[in-house]
């Protein structure tokens, strides 16, 4: 059967990378998590002292910087879950903290970067045969990807489920500051001039505030028939 391209975007914390995951394992299809690049860009200017103490980032240095940095994934073996590695090292649990997750926008706000990373997105999806999450899959990396989906739920809910998973992975977590932080990069990402998450005008809307993790899968899988047999 001909392989398609799968974009998945929506607003953050609301379960997209979770179905995406599991429909690229049950399909075959490479599964690539667009946001674990901005997350690993601003790891690294993290690490590399590019925010100045007022938060803002030495824009100037990462543009000259952004050739030496170097995101590929791998899959864990055992899980069978991508790994996040930057410049060679395994960043996946590092690029998921809250001091990642409260710097990511603005970095994700600067032109050159979304420049650089979209090229690598584009690449990774020439062959087809793969699903991408993030913010602008449908809209800018792939407009003419061939099922489209743009994911919401409450802000409360996306919070609540976001505080759940860091308190199962036993890591410090207030539900007022998750709350803040998913608010705020909805905030950034919907109002930045390049790209905004917006819904593509040919994506398929989901509300999954209602919705269990096996009904979003088993609706997923669905859309994924529909599409295949309407590109026959
Ligand atoms: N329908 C659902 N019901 C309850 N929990 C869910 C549901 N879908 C996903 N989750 C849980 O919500 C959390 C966030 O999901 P996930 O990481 O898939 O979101 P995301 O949209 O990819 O987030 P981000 O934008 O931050 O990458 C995870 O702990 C996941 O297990
Ligand atoms: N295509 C994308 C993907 C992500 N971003 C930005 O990265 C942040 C982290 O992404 P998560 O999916 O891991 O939450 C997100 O808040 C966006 O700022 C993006 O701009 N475009």
């Amino acid at each position: 059967m001909k392989k398609i391209i799968i974009a998945i975007d929506g607003f953050s914390s609301c379960g997209k990378s979770t179905m995406a995951k599991d429909l690229a394992k049950e399909i075959g299809y490479i599964y690539i998590d667009s946001g674990a690049m901005y997350r690993a860009v601003t790891l690294y200017c993290l690490e590399n002292r590019l925010f100045n103490a007022d938060g803002s980032i030495q824009e100037e240095a990462l543009r000259q910087q952004m050739g030496q940095i170097q995101i590929s994934f791998q899959l864990n073996p055992e899980t069978q879950r991508p790994m996040t590695f930057l410049n060679g090292k395994n960043v996946e649990e590092r690029i998921r903290t809250m001091e990642v997750s409260s710097h990511v926008s603005p970095v994700a706000a600067l032109g050159f970067v979304r420049e650089a990373l979209v090229r690598q997105q584009q690449e990774m999806g020439k062959e087809k045969g793969i699903v991408m999450d993030g913010r602008d899959i449908g809209t800018a990396v792939f407009p003419d990807a061939e099922l489209k989906i743009f994911v919401t739920a409450s802000a409360q809910i996306r919070a609540q489920r976001r505080y759940e998973e860091l308190k199962a992975k036993g890591q410090e977590a207030s539900f007022d500051e998750i709350l803040h932080n998913v608010e705020e990069r909805d905030r950034i990402d919907q109002n930045r001039t390049v790209s905004p998450l917006r819904k593509a005008d040919d994506a398929i809307l989901l509300d999954n505030s209602e919705m269990t993790i096996p009904e979003q899968k088993e609706w997923l899988k669905e859309q994924f028939e529909k599409a295949t047999h309407a590109s026959h």
